[in-house]
């Protein structure tokens, strides 16, 4: 502007004032005779700036204290977020006016005061963002590979909330630039001799039935770059969130298999400097008496897990089978120390190797969980982090807790691919999550849960979300990543022919109680307890006939395990006396 147009706006003209707006002056002349149109362009430069200097103390202050609020615990968070409320309903202009009389009628004193009315606005949206998001599975991952919390905020969550905090920063803009023209237009902002749009229109307002146009020319470019604001935040949005968008869409249209599948050497899935299992018949990882609750809402507890005992060894694969609610993944959660904040655990014993998890954890040792853990969540779609390639999540444990560099980590992480069976591993890394097929997802978890140096993988559900022929190559690329590393395997499913297909060792769970344990090999004859006959006898074969309904479990069952009855140590239970009278159908099909 100044360099253009810089001559026009400042130097008088006397013979020339208030000229109207015609092909010389577009927008008329002032009383000095200086060219409005000259003067509205040189404006832009201040009006812009000061405009993006309010958004960003807006946004920033917003992102900061909306994240803070996010993390901190449950008391300090509602106290910060009730203030934030309370400041929200408070006139915004009236905050503006009452700062601007604080520190004074100037450029400077006008943005702080519109950028600091505007973080409590942002501050809401970012706090429930982040809250919507953090319950994440990726975000769950990202924890359990030690990822810190400032990690977690700033990659896991912040680009995921990127996309509708760039359109509400492009909202704030043009209404902060309503509200710079509108303090400058009464005088409290911009000052003279310095002039942005809004003190232009105080200028041609005087003068507004002779030229019009001296008026009018400052308010359509506030208008225009309201809307130019909006426009190329849209665009960035739109650039950004392309990921973000079509993941339902691809979700729901990427059931195919790809991939040679199996065809991966066995020798490319190997760690190389992985697993080394510990002597057999020692446990890899146990938990003992493991009680679970949650609160009820009413200051009590409600108990999910009643007193289950679980051991892994090393390189064993376990199954977990039990119908929907029966507490399987909270125990295997628990094994992993990743159960939800919201959850009461204790347990005699919970250990992976020798870190104790029932005790707060040592140095090194949640770097050691990182890298030895491996998880492979249900639903690849969610665990995958929409916003990161899947290179980027691929190196994290890597460039985390391995010390890699870029380069090792990446060729890592291509390695892992390759070995789960995804063809052109290099420039698959470049892609983002959507655009792998619900199969391929499955596989990079896989991958993924390998690029430490895993010696327990827990699977929840892995092919849940899959289609039968996809189901058998995740688990044929499952088992081949186990017998490369040695790892062991948890595997949780409500299938317990495809659990005793694929494990040594079946424990079954019903409601939050194991109640029996079994080898898998001989499940259909030594299955004692009706809960795991109802589950065999729910397993169609050529032969079984269609249109019978499938059989009802009559033995009595009760809803709640007492602890004293509860399977300890691999025992079978004792069904539990008090029968509640209801029926139970088996969920296995
Ligand atoms: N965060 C939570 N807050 C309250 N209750 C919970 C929470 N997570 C799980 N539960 C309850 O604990 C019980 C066991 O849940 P869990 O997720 O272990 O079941 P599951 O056997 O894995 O089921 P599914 O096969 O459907 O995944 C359920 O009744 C569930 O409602």
């Amino acid at each position: 502007g100044p360099g253009t147009w810089g001559g026009a706006a400042t130097e008088p003209a006397i013979v020339d004032r208030l000229a109207p707006a015609g092909a010389e002056h577009l927008f008329g002349t002032d009383d000095l005779g200086r060219d409005i149109f000259a003067r509205v362009m040189v404006a832009a430069r201040l009006s812009l700036l000061l405009t993006a200097g309010a958004t960003a103390i807006g946004v920033l202050g917003g992102v900061l204290v909306g994240l803070t609020a996010a993390v901190l615990p449950k008391y300090p968070r509602r106290a910060l977020v009730w203030v934030m409320d309370m400041l929200l309903a408070f006139p915004w202009l009236l905050l503006v006016l009452f700062c601007t009389v604080i520190w004074g009628a100037t450029a400077t004193g006008a943005m702080l005061a519109i950028g600091l009315a505007g973080i409590p606005n942002l501050t809401r949206l970012v706090y429930n963002l982040a809250a919507s998001v953090s319950g994440q599975d990726y975000v769950r991952a990202a924890r359990v590979v030690g990822v810190g919390p400032f990690g977690v905020l700033f990659r896991h969550i912040l680009p995921n909330i990127a996309n509708p905090l760039l359109v509400q920063a492009a909202a704030s803009a043009s209404v902060t630039l309503l509200a710079f023209a509108g303090l400058s237009f009464l005088d409290l902002g911009v000052q003279a001799p310095e002039y942005d749009w809004g003190r232009l229109l105080n200028e041609g307002i005087g003068s507004i039935y002779t030229n019009p146009m001296g008026a009018i020319g400052p308010g359509i470019t506030i208008v225009f770059a309201g809307l130019v604001f909006t426009l190329v935040a849209e665009a960035l949005a739109d650039q950004a969130g392309q990921g973000v968008r079509s993941v339902t869409a691809a979700g729901r249209a990427s059931m195919a298999p790809t991939g040679p599948g199996r065809a991966a050497r066995a020798e490319d899935a190997a760690a190389p400097d992985g697993a080394v299992p510990q002597g057999a018949g020692t446990a890899l990882a146990e938990v003992t008496d493991l009680r679970i609750a949650f609160p009820d809402g009413e200051g009590g507890l409600v108990e999910r897990v009643h007193g289950v005992s679980l051991s892994v060894r090393p390189g064993e694969i376990v199954g977990i089978v039990g119908e929907s609610g029966s507490g399987k993944s909270l125990t295997a959660m628990a094994l992993a120390d990743l159960s939800d904040a919201s959850a009461v655990v204790r347990s005699a014993t919970r250990r992976f190797d020798d870190i104790d998890l029932n005790t707060p954890l040592a140095r090194g040792e949640g770097k050691r969980l990182g890298t030895e853990l491996g998880i492979v969540f249900q639903d690849p779609l969610t665990s995958l982090n929409p916003a990161l390639t899947i290179g980027r999540q691929l190196t994290e444990v890597s460039r985390t807790h391995l010390g890699m560099n870029r380069g090792e980590a990446r060729e890592r992480a291509a390695a892992r691919l390759r070995a789960v069976g995804i063809p052109d591993p290099g420039d698959r890394l470049r892609d983002y999550p959507h655009q792998f097929s619900g199969g391929m997802r499955q596989r990079a978890m896989i991958g993924m849960a390998l690029t430490g140096n895993p010696r327990l993988i827990i699977a929840d559900e892995p092919t849940t979300a899959l289609d039968v022929t996809v189901q058998k190559q995740v688990l044929g690329v499952l088992h081949q990543a186990q017998q490369a590393t040695g790892a062991a395997i948890v595997l949780i499913s409500h299938d317990i022919a495809l659990v005793s297909g694929f494990c040594d060792r079946v424990v079954v769970m019903k409601d939050g109680a194991v109640v029996e344990e079994l080898d898998a090999r001989r499940i259909r004859e030594e299955a004692g307890h009706p809960h795991t006959k109802g589950l065999i006898a729910c397993l169609p074969d050529m032969r079984s006939d269609r249109d019978r309904p499938l059989p009802v479990i009559d033995a009595p069952l009760s809803a709640v395990a007492p602890p004293d009855e509860a399977v300890q140590g691999g025992a079978v239970a004792k069904v539990p006396a008090g029968d509640t009278g209801t029926r139970s159908r088996p969920s296995a099909t």
